[in-house]
């Protein structure tokens, strides 16, 4: 299994080229930089990672297919994998619902608008002229000059990952993506995933071993487990309060405690929320705990199928000291 980490680039780019660094470092083999409006701009900030670093992966994870035209991503995630030297990768999701509104988008057709996305991005980045005629994208003899690798010596046929949480979203993802980037961090959700992503690849006639299955997981380590707990819970509430019923049925968590739980946030009662989530809870939705704690959920998210395990924030109570823990969970798994 590999591993990767993400940032989200709510501080300052050059304080995440360091953690890169740092990580890159310690054995990933990628990192992954969240796209919300209200953060700093996904792909410059992967451009200063790519002149920090030399090996890692990097990639946007995830963009959507409505803050920015097709072409524009084609233009960006190209110009990113120039200046990294072919170590770009797309991620692409429906994005963030609840961001869109504050931009007046719709969000709509999100199966259909992240699906021909990713062909037409696909497309653009051969170099050619294309003409791509969807149900969300019209292109007419669109062509990125730059993306010739005779022009740059850098292969833009970059992998495209897909962002994807519900059924129909993972079954595209299965058939359109080279990797999925599933919100999970439980072996229970990556078992019921492969059911969607098999039904997907299947109908495309492709072999899901040639698909990435990651784990894109809320991750919280610490020598002293309990701080490890406490810096976790605030993150697995917001993830409960905005999981699906189905999702929730699966680990067993009831509408009344969802309530409970998205009572507390909009009090921004963090501290009462200490106690409304349980470990085992908070076990469901994250990987929390010791280094062997960790150790073991990380073993069995891989018996469970997932191919990289991204430790997403908050990492731990103290990054650098994650960033070094994670690494040596690398180095000896
Ligand atoms: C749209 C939604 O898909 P979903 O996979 O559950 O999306 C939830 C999240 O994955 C999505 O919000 C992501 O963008 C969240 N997300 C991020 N979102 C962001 O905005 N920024 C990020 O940086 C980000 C990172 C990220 C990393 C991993 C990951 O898994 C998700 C991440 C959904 O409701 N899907 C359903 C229904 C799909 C649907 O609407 N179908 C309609 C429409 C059909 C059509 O599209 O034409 C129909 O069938 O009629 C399903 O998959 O079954």
């Amino acid at each position: 299994m590999k591993f990767g980490i993400e940032f989200v680039p709510n501080e300052p780019v050059f304080k995440i080229a360091a953690y890169t660094k740092m990580a890159e470092d310690r054995g990933f083999e990628y990192a992954w930089i969240t796209d919300h409006y209200n953060n700093r701009e996904v792909y410059s900030t992967i451009s200063v990672l790519a002149l920090s670093t030399n090996k890692i992966k990097l990639g946007a994870g995830v963009t959507n297919p409505y803050t920015r035209s097709p072409v524009v991503t084609a233009a960006s995630i190209a110009s990113v994998n120039e200046i990294a030297g072919g170590r770009a990768i797309l991620g692409i999701g429906p994005g963030d619902k609840m961001t869109f509104e504050a931009l007046g988008l719709s969000g709509e057709k999100p199966l259909s608008a992240v699906k021909e996305t990713a062909e037409a991005v696909r497309e653009l980045l051969t170099g050619k002229k294309i003409t791509y005629d969807g149900n969300t994208i019209q292109l007419k003899n669109a062509k990125l000059d730059f993306a010739d690798p005779k022009k740059t010596g850098v292969n833009m046929n970059l992998p495209i990952y897909i962002g994807a949480q519900g059924p129909k979203m993972l079954e595209m993802a299965g058939a359109v993506g080279d990797g999925i980037l599933i919100n999970g961090s439980h072996p229970d959700d990556f078992k019921a995933a492969a059911i969607q992503i098999q039904k997907g690849a299947a109908a495309a006639n492709r072999d899901v071993k040639d698909i990435d299955i990651a784990a894109y997981t809320c991750f919280s380590i610490d020598a002293d487990a309990e701080k490890a707990y406490a810096s976790a819970k605030p993150v697995t509430a917001f993830i409960i309060a905005g999981a699906s019923g189905a999702l929730l049925e699966r680990h067993g968590i009831s509408e009344e405690n969802k309530t409970e739980i998205a009572g507390a946030i909009s009090k921004g009662d963090f501290k009462g929320l200490n106690t409304i989530i349980t470990d085992d809870m908070a076990d469901r939705f994250a990987v929390i705990g010791d280094f062997d704690k960790c150790m073991k959920k990380a073993k069995e998210l891989e018996r469970a199928g997932v191919t990289q395990l991204v430790a997403g924030s908050p990492l731990g109570p103290n990054k650098e000291k994650s960033i070094q823990l994670i690494g040596q969970i690398i180095s000896e798994f």
